[in-house]
């Protein structure tokens, strides 16, 4: 049997009397892209933050590759490869595309410079950036500062960043959001392409995007995973089609 790069078990989080996350088990096998869909406040978020470790959990385990990673903190994970875009490391505006995905890899590595100049005269740490950004997309936008990037290009860098550690596991929380409809759909090209370096914990509301995307969909309503199966499954299903689509039903 494949074993999972990721695996919940039974993870439980209370805010006082509301039950964000509820017994959960969840499993992300290598290649492929697991969504994550649920109505608007149903606790995807605080599913993620979890596993990134963010925020702890009640009760439950959290397992990447192989190991209890519950009481391991954020940047331990993101050494370990749980990679999560824009959280590990921020985009900083005034620094250029590569400046920044040099940034992230000095940050996950913990190497010590006195300055900035000397990290990018690391070639080797220069070439790995370089290589990140043109995986996305981004090699001819290698000296245009993040603030003057349109948002699709901002998500890219992100996306960069995070790949420029070789992550073992991405965590991706609504990377279509805000895009416009050809944003969307050149976003949907790259993650299928990403999940090739490696397997996509997706968290969504963009259906288009993940039905065209998903190996399998798990759908969370007051944080519990009340459906989990292939798209044709989930589309199918009567409860998923009541709790996640209300009247709207017919629309997927
Ligand atoms: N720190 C917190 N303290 C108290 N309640 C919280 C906290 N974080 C989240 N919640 C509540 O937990 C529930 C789940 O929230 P969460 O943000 O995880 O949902 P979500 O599925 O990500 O929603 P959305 O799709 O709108 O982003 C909500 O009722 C929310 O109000």
């Amino acid at each position: 049997m494949t074993e999972p790069v990721l695996e919940i078990r039974k993870l439980s989080k209370s805010f006082g009397a509301l039950r964000a996350s509820r017994d959960i088990n969840l499993t992300l096998l290598p290649g492929e892209i697991h969504a994550l869909i649920g109505p608007n406040g149903a606790g995807k978020s605080t599913l993620i933050k979890q596993i990134a470790g963010n925020m702890a959990p009640d009760a439950g385990e959290i397992r990447f590759l192989g190991r209890d990673v519950t009481a391991l903190d954020t940047v331990g994970r993101a050494r370990m490869g749980l990679g999560r875009s824009f959280q590990i490391s921020s985009v900083i505006a005034e620094f250029t595309v590569l400046q920044n995905v040099v940034l992230a890899l000095q940050g996950a590595r913990g190497t010590s410079y006195h300055l900035f100049r000397a990290v990018l005269k690391d070639r080797e740490m220069t070439a790995t950036a370089r290589a990140a950004a043109g995986r996305v997309g981004l090699d001819d936008r290698l000296a245009v500062r993040a603030q003057d990037l349109s948002h699709g290009e901002r998500r890219k860098l992100e996306i960069a960043m995070a790949l420029a550690l070789a992550p073992r596991a991405f965590l991706l929380d609504e990377p279509m959001a805000g895009m416009g409809a050809e944003g969307a759909a050149e976003m949907t090209r790259l993650l299928d392409r990403l999940r090739h370096e490696a397997p996509i914990l997706l968290v969504e509301h963009d259906m288009d995007a993940v039905f065209s995307l998903a190996d399998r969909i798990s759908v969370l309503d007051y944080g519990e995973i009340i459906a989990s199966g292939t798209v044709e499954e989930i589309r199918a299903d009567p409860v998923v089609r009541r709790a996640y689509l209300g009247d709207d039903a017919e629309a997927i």
